[in-house]
């Protein structure tokens, strides 16, 4: 029981995760449309006293649908369990999940594409009738067993919402689309984490850190540890312009926020000389999982008008090439190489 309701991040992030979450309103900064229609949600349903509606969050990873989660909970002032899709294997630990609920409850579940086709069968009768239907045994002696569910609210979140089949989908009542941070935005968040770090960072700095963050907070509060350190390290008190350019540019992250691994996707694109090339040939060419290129690598990339995707694969805008500096896109722009 305990292995399902923890999903276990064995990244570096997991110490400020927990210092860093803003746990109310106030701190949770932009998704402005999403919180003004989830503050009406929860005002309607509390005065109801009703469980909230099942609730999708979908769009890439790292833009705040963990923290909604959180939020909403404390503020219909239930408890929240987490759990992510892939733990849950057998009709088993589903049924254990649901029947540990309380009454208006939260159940959060990361990943919610990867649940098997048969634990989704178990989960829709839950989230329409509140109802959990259990086959015990097999053949004619089998028995389906009906167990009452106490009204609970199951928040799914998604970096795929196109992989979730129908009948999931439409048994969420509220849809939310993340959407990508504004660099103003990033800065905010920036502030507010250097506070609780104690090292403040001047204005222009956290917009430096902000620019640089591909429109993600988690991305944004990575590079704010990493520049922190320098300043520790350089025995200062506040994280400075100078200080956060010179950090960010030795972390390898260039002045529009691309790692690595954006460049070497943006150069593989412009190398082929405007012909769309398909996600395997991309994956094959940068090592690199296509599950990973499609939910992080080109989301932010796309929304920002640097690549594109047509039915025929993917290609390089013309602001790509102006990025490299090749002056828009040229037909044969490297037939002598
Ligand atoms: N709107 C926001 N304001 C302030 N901080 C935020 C905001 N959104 C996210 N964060 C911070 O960014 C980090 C990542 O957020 P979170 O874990 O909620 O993302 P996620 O969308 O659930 O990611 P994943 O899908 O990878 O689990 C958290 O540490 C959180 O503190």
């Amino acid at each position: 029981m305990e292995r399902m309701v923890e999903i276990e991040r064995f990244d570096e992030e997991v110490s400020y995760e927990v210092t860093l979450r803003p746990s109310s309103w106030d701190e949770y900064i932009g998704q402005e449309k999403i919180k003004k229609n989830l503050k009406v949600f929860i005002e309607a349903s509390r005065r109801r006293e009703e469980a909230l509606d099942h609730i999708l969050f979908f769009g890439p990873p790292g833009l705040g649908k963990t923290t909604l989660a959180n939020i909403i909970a404390s503020e219909m002032h239930t408890n929240i369990k987490t759990t992510a899709a892939p733990m849950i294997e057998k009709a088993g630990d589903l049924a254990a999940l649901l029947t540990n609920i309380e009454e208006g409850d939260i159940l959060f579940i990361d990943e919610i594409h990867r649940m098997s086709p048969a634990i989704e069968e178990i989960l829709y009768p839950a989230m329409e009738d509140f109802r959990l239907d259990i086959i015990i045994g097999s053949g004619p002696a089998a028995q389906t067993v009906k167990i009452d569910l106490p009204r609970f609210t199951l928040i799914g979140a998604t970096t795929r919402a196109g992989m979730l089949s129908n009948p999931l989908r439409e048994r969420f009542g509220m849809h939310f689309r993340m959407q990508f941070y504004t660099p103003e935005e990033l800065a905010k968040i920036v502030s507010q984490a250097s506070h609780k770090l104690e090292k403040p960072s001047k204005a222009e700095a956290a917009h430096e850190i902000a620019r640089r963050s591909r429109g993600t907070p988690r991305i944004a509060l990575r590079l704010l540890k990493r520049v922190r350190d320098f300043s520790e390290v350089a025995n200062e008190n506040e994280v400075t312009l100078e200080r956060a350019r010179y950090a960010l540019d030795e972390l390898g992250v260039n002045d529009l926020g691309f790692d690595e691994q954006d460049i070497r996707l943006l150069e593989l694109l412009v190398s082929a000389k405007n012909k769309p090339m398909g996600l395997s040939t991309i994956g094959a060419a940068l090592s690199e999982d296509e599950g990973t290129i499609e939910d992080v690598l080109e989301p932010y990339l796309i929304a920002n008008g640097y690549i594109e995707r047509t039915a025929r694969g993917r290609i390089a805008t013309p602001k790509c090439y102006e990025h490299f500096k090749l002056g828009g896109i040229t037909q044969g722009l490297f037939d002598d190489q």
